[in-house]
């Protein structure tokens, strides 16, 4: 049995592809896998069962990325699954941000009396707005998030340029020809009427936008934030709000400072909770997990590379090791000297560490244990996992 630890809702519809006959769910606390959404797992222990820890959802900084690393375990995400809820969300509240109907009909529902469509239409007036055709929106980071909301806004009739000096070639072939690009951050800044943020939070991307960056903005700019709250200095927003240097901050991400202040709209972090969005996260991680956990192959890891083969010999050997010279020589050797034959292998390095699969034709349980007790004994193998070929279908 394979036990599973979860944390969060997770959508049932991606819970149901884990077998009940394969598959215990929160019954132990020594975990193969761990699929979570926003729960901080630095919070947590991570105990040494733990092979894989799959994030329904895109952001990993809830995810202790690197001591998960150096432990062997391998991070999955779902980038794209969540997106088109965001993008709607970000869609919203630029019109939100341009028209006060929230205040209209906060306004009408405490309206009394048998003129209501008379006091309504003497008021309305009060609540008239602007429109985004022909504003200029800038857009940080043209991934899933970025590209689409560029790209729909475009079809709103907004002017759009995006910045992201990383840009994947898949995405970019997705962005809108009309979309222009921006070569420096720093003309999102100074040209745009709203500036939208869609990157990952890292280092280098904690406060992105601060004090300085607003100060080149427009006084009549808004921001928006539905990437991470640490992306934008929130301090500095306020003040740059109270300075009448900002004209709106819109953000999917609770701090208690922002409550409560004029032109300043916080949402309880909404961005991909849509029903779809949590059943395509769901799904797409509890796949990966599985897949991992069964056969070994990994897809969509944040730490590890991408590695597939498919599975025909009666045991499989998986290993992680650091990315030094030889190593590969070393795992030959240990499974040669064994008298183990090797079917098929394929090995992936990424960055200070590597991933290989060693199909074997061996069905001696013995023989392929002590393999495995000399490749742990080997200097810079961190994991080795031996997995026996089920009767599955990939
Ligand atoms: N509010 C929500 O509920 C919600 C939902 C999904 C994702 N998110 C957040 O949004 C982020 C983006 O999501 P996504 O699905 O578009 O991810 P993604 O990985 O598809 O795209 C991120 C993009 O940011 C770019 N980038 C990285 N650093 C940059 C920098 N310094 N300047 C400009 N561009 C940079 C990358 O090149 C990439 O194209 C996630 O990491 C997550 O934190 C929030
Ligand atoms: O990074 C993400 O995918 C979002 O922030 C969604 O977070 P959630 O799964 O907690 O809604």
């Amino acid at each position: 049995m394979h036990q599973i630890k979860t944390f969060n809702a997770i959508a049932p519809e991606g819970m149901a592809r884990l077998e009940k006959e394969k598959y215990a769910i929160n019954e132990s606390e020594q975990p193969e896998g761990i699929i979570l959404r926003s729960k901080k797992l630095q919070e947590s222990e991570l105990p040494d069962s733990v092979l894989g820890v799959a994030r329904a959802g895109t952001g990993v900084n809830n995810i202790p990325v690197d001591l998960c690393t150096e432990k062997g375990i391998v991070v999955f995400n779902t980038p794209g699954a969540n997106a088109n809820a965001v993008k709607e969300l970000v869609l919203m509240s630029l019109l939100l941000s341009v028209r006060p109907v929230i205040r209209g009909i906060n306004w009408l529902q405490q309206v009394t009396g048998s003129d209501v469509e008379e006091q309504a239409e003497a008021h309305k007036k009060q609540f008239a707005g602007r429109e985004l055709e022909g504003k200029k929106l800038g857009v940080i980071g043209l991934g899933s998030i970025g590209a689409m909301v560029a790209n729909d806004a475009y079809r709103l009739g907004m002017e759009v340029m995006g910045y992201d000096p990383y840009v994947s070639v898949d995405t970019a072939w997705s962005i809108s020809r009309r979309v222009h690009r921006a070569k420096e951050i720093s003309e999102i800044f100074t040209s745009c009427d709203f500036i939208t943020v869609h990157v990952p939070l890292q280092e280098k991307t904690f406060h992105l936008i601060g004090q300085k960056e607003i100060a080149m903005m427009k006084n009549s700019a808004q921001l928006f934030n539905f990437a991470r709250s640490e992306i934008v200095d929130n301090s500095a927003v306020i003040e740059a709000i109270e300075a009448d240097e900002l004209a709106g901050f819109t953000t999917d991400f609770a701090d208690e400072k922002l409550l409560h202040h004029d032109h300043i709209t916080v949402l309880p972090h909404l961005g991909a909770s849509t029903a779809e969005a949590e059943t395509n996260s769901a799904k797409i991680a509890v796949r990966t997990l599985k897949k991992f956990i069964e056969t070994g192959v990994i897809k969509r890891s944040v730490n590890f590379p991408p590695v597939e083969m498919a599975f025909h010999s009666p045991y499989r050997i998986t290993i992680i090791n650091r990315n030094v010279p030889n190593m590969l020589g070393q795992i030959s050797a240990v499974i040669a000297d064994s008298e183990i034959n090797i079917d098929n292998m394929i090995n992936r390095g990424r960055d200070d560490y590597a991933y290989t699969l060693v199909d074997i034709d061996e069905n001696d349980e013995r023989k392929i244990a002590d393999v495995v007790e000399k490749l742990r004994a080997t200097d810079d193998i961190i994991r080795v996992r031996v997995i026996k070929k089920e009767e599955v279908p990939y």
